[in-house]
């Protein structure tokens, strides 16, 4: 969720101007026929040439190094008929800027593919003539998408007048193509080359060459030929081996649906070894497409039939794990940790635990997450696996331009999202066509006022009909940045969303965490292990209450701006009608104190143990002046809005104390008040906590969830466990775990950083 205004960024704003004109022009070209016809030889040359330099796989921008930048163009909608009542067009019918609905178009292949953001070749109709193809949200694949001799078909096409005046295809839905095979019977025959060798020959020879293709890791050409091997009389033992292995081709290509279907009809009439191996196959299937209680059920009945089988085993006792955590919530969050660091992506082989939430409506917000029953602070609500993840490694602000690589480019709502955004629609749309089965998950998540056509992911010639643009709005409304998971730990860089980068170069897609809203005061946390997202309640909830997370930083001030332009809402929690009443002069204040504060906690952190006691004494009075002053610029109680430039003032005083020593001894007392007054301008409510008093430290209502929070109570404990009150150093030890529970999302690795 990581969506910045172009207004902030002037050449990204230039080049929206730029293409707003070209757009413009394009537009007043519309219905027009292009000026001149492509000549063959001169635009296959030009690609050609364009596509061995390089030229077109990246574009340079001054002060903005390796820059790529994809515009989302007007959104149009998908072609939502069957073939069989599209009437044939050639490039000679197309007008410029138009969608030449109930049309398509047969075109062949004639160049090797380039890929910029689009996968692009010059594709010739039956007439000989040209013209470059655009392809958008191709899959990177080891095998090209476009090779020489393709035949494809264009529905509903539309020529689109390029930068450059020239003009060319363009296709935004990845269901406005079908790639035929090379013996489909609409490939006319003048088109018929060795790579569409005669077509007498038999089953097994079409399923020796799928192998071969198969061996070789080229598993879309392995497709096609079992493909046609199935078509080519086989007998019923030939259709058997063929379907398995089609199976694990579609295995390979992740079209898990697909490869349940041929493991299925092979079941139908199968035994022995080739029965075994279909519910394999099957459970594989079952597996990746996470219907986990399905996939043990199957494994089990193999184990029974087949008990030696010794993958089968291996692979119920993975799926057994999964289907555990799915019901229990029960993880194994240090192998998770582990997994996290050695897998690139990483992208963990977990399961989703729904634990007791359920999504209703919330009134004006539209849906909501709800809780079903009363959960105390850090309990799990749930944890939740990626539907889509798109991982980047580096992490970093806006600050340095090291993000603004990857930019997509909204120029209608001059507004753009840097990073993976754009492999993430592909991603996205991918994963839907190859596998409809999973539409339901995320078709009705959140899409502002996007309206699409009727009948998308309907299934139509076989294939579901993809709205891309609907596909991108979702995302832009529902995805999460990410960041690696932070070791938190004693007196270590606070962890959380303190600092004012909003940016994370991962992102995902939560299906169930997208139907949370958003409250600055919120009562949930996320964290990431991998592209597991963790939910815990940062509060006791009762049971009926909605569920908010944050979904920008609230130390950002432009927060709020960016609720209206980008999800269509303003935030009324108290923190923001809090900011609305607070006067500039107030603000800047704030900022100049805190900055001081930083400088004199920076200078205490040198002057540690009793050599530099006397310093240190200078700096803990500064320091508690300006805190002074500092708390002198709030009037709401901090129960109601929590005092955020207070909170890191005290937090860092009394971190500073605890790491230079010169909390040590009677200097102990001062930490305790400094960590409590800490706490208390986060919104805690405490019960003692005050040495000799033996009252028991109790919080009585959880605060907001800063960053930095988990050190302030080793602080405490600390200073506590150094006067000798060791029961109040175990209180703190456990409210720090259960802070660290929350923001870390597990609490297994607690402690090990000491
Ligand atoms: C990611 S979706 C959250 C789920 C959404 N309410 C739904 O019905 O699917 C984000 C959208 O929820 C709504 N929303 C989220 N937080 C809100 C809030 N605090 N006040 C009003 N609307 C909010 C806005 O329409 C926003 O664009």
């Amino acid at each position: 969720m990581n969506t910045l205004q172009a207004q902030d960024f002037p050449q990204i704003l230039e080049r929206i101007e730029n293409q707003k004109r070209m757009l413009r022009n394009a537009q007043s070209h519309a219905g027009q026929r292009p000026a001149r016809k492509n000549d063959r030889v001169e635009t296959i040359i030009r690609f050609n040439i364009a596509r061995t330099a390089g030229l077109q796989s990246r574009q340079y921008e001054p002060g903005l190094s390796r820059t790529s930048m994809s515009f989302i163009p007007p959104p149009y909608a998908p072609c939502a008929q069957p073939f069989c009542e599209l009437k044939k067009s050639m490039f000679n019918d197309l007008v410029l800027e138009t969608h030449h609905r109930g049309t398509y178009l047969l075109v062949r292949v004639v160049t090797p593919q380039d890929r910029m953001t689009a996968v692009m070749a010059i594709v010739e109709d039956e007439k000989g003539e040209v013209l470059l193809l655009q392809l958008y949200h191709q899959a990177e694949m080891t095998e090209d998408v476009l090779v020489p001799g393709k035949v494809l078909i264009v529905k509903d096409p539309y020529l689109k007048l390029t930068a450059d005046g020239r003009h060319g295809l363009r296709v935004d839905h990845v269901s406005d193509v079908v790639f035929l095979p090379a013996h489909d019977e609409r490939v006319p025959f003048f088109w018929h080359s060795e790579l569409t060798t005669p077509q007498h020959k038999s089953a097994d020879f079409w399923k020796t060459k799928g192998n071969d293709c198969f061996g070789r890791a080229k598993y879309q050409a392995a497709l096609e030929h079992y493909t046609r091997a199935l078509v080519s009389s086989p007998t019923t033992e030939e259709c058997h081996t063929i379907n398995l292995n089609r199976s694990l081709a579609y295995l390979k290509t992740n079209s898990f649906d697909a490869a349940l279907v041929d493991a299925n009809s092979v079941l139908e009439d199968a035994n022995g070894k080739t029965k075994e191996k279909a519910l394999f196959r099957k459970a594989q299937a079952l597996y990746s497409l996470q219907r986990y209680r399905e996939c043990c059920d199957v494994l089990k009945a193999l184990r029974l039939e087949y008990p030696d089988n010794a993958s089968a085993k291996a692979k119920l006792n993975e799926a057994a794990s999964r289907l555990a955590e799915q019901t229990s919530g029960k993880y194994h969050f240090k192998k998770l940790h582990a997994e996290a660091v050695r897998l690139r992506p990483p992208q963990l082989d977990h399961a989703t635990y729904t634990g007791p939430v359920e999504v209703r409506q919330s009134g004006s917000r539209g849906r909501g997450l709800f809780t079903t029953k009363a959960v105390k602070a850090g309990d799990l609500l749930f944890c939740e696996k990626a539907f889509v993840y798109a991982f980047h490694e580096i992490e970093g602000t806006s600050g340095d331009g090291r993000l603004m690589t990857n930019l997509l480019i909204d120029a209608n709502a001059n507004s753009f999202t840097s990073g993976a955004q754009p492999e993430l629609i592909t991603m996205l749309v991918q994963k839907l066509y190859q596998n409809p089965s999973l539409a339901s998950a995320v078709k009705d998540l959140h899409r502002g006022s996007y309206s699409p056509i009727q009948g998308v992911f309907d299934i139509i010639d076989e294939n579901p009909v993809i709205d891309s643009f609907l596909l991108t709005r979702i995302l832009l409304l529902n995805s999460f940045g990410c960041r690696l998971p932070e070791k938190a730990g004693a007196l270590k860089p606070p962890v959380g969303l303190d600092r004012l980068d909003d940016l994370f170069p991962s992102l995902g897609v939560w299906a169930l965490a997208s139907h949370m809203n958003h409250s600055c005061l919120s009562n949930a946390f996320r964290s990431f292990i991998g592209d597991m997202m963790i939910v815990r309640a940062t509060e006791d909830l009762p049971a009926n209450a909605e569920i908010t997370i944050q979904y920008l930083n609230p130390f950002n001030p432009q927060r709020q701006q960016k609720y209206i332009k980008n999800w269509a809402f303003a935030c009324d929690c108290a923190m923001c009608e809090e900011d609305d009443r607070t006067s500039d002069v107030v603000v800047a204040k704030r900022n100049t104190l805190g900055k001081s504060l930083e400088q004199l906690h920076r200078l205490l952190t040198r002057h540690r143990g009793s050599s530099g006691a006397a310093k240190a004494a200078s700096l803990i009075r500064k320091s508690s002046a300006v805190l002074a002053e500092l708390e002198g610029t709030y009037s709401r109680p901090a129960e109601e809005v929590p005092r955020l430039a207070l909170w890191v003032g005290y937090r860092d005083l009394a971190c500073a104390l605890t790491v230079t020593g010169a909390g040590l001894g009677s200097n102990s007392q001062k930490v305790i008040d400094i960590g409590l007054k800490a706490l208390r301008c986060l919104g805690f409510v405490l019960d003692g906590g005050s040495l000799g008093t033996k009252q028991r430290l109790v919080v009585k209502k959880w605060g907001y969830m800063g960053a930095g929070l988990i050190d302030c109570w080793i602080c405490l404990k600390t200073a506590y466990a150094n006067t000798g009150s060791h029961e109040l150093a175990l209180a703190a030890q456990g409210y720090a775990k259960v802070c660290y529970r929350i923001q870390l999302g597990e609490d297994e690795t607690f402690g090990e950083e000491d």
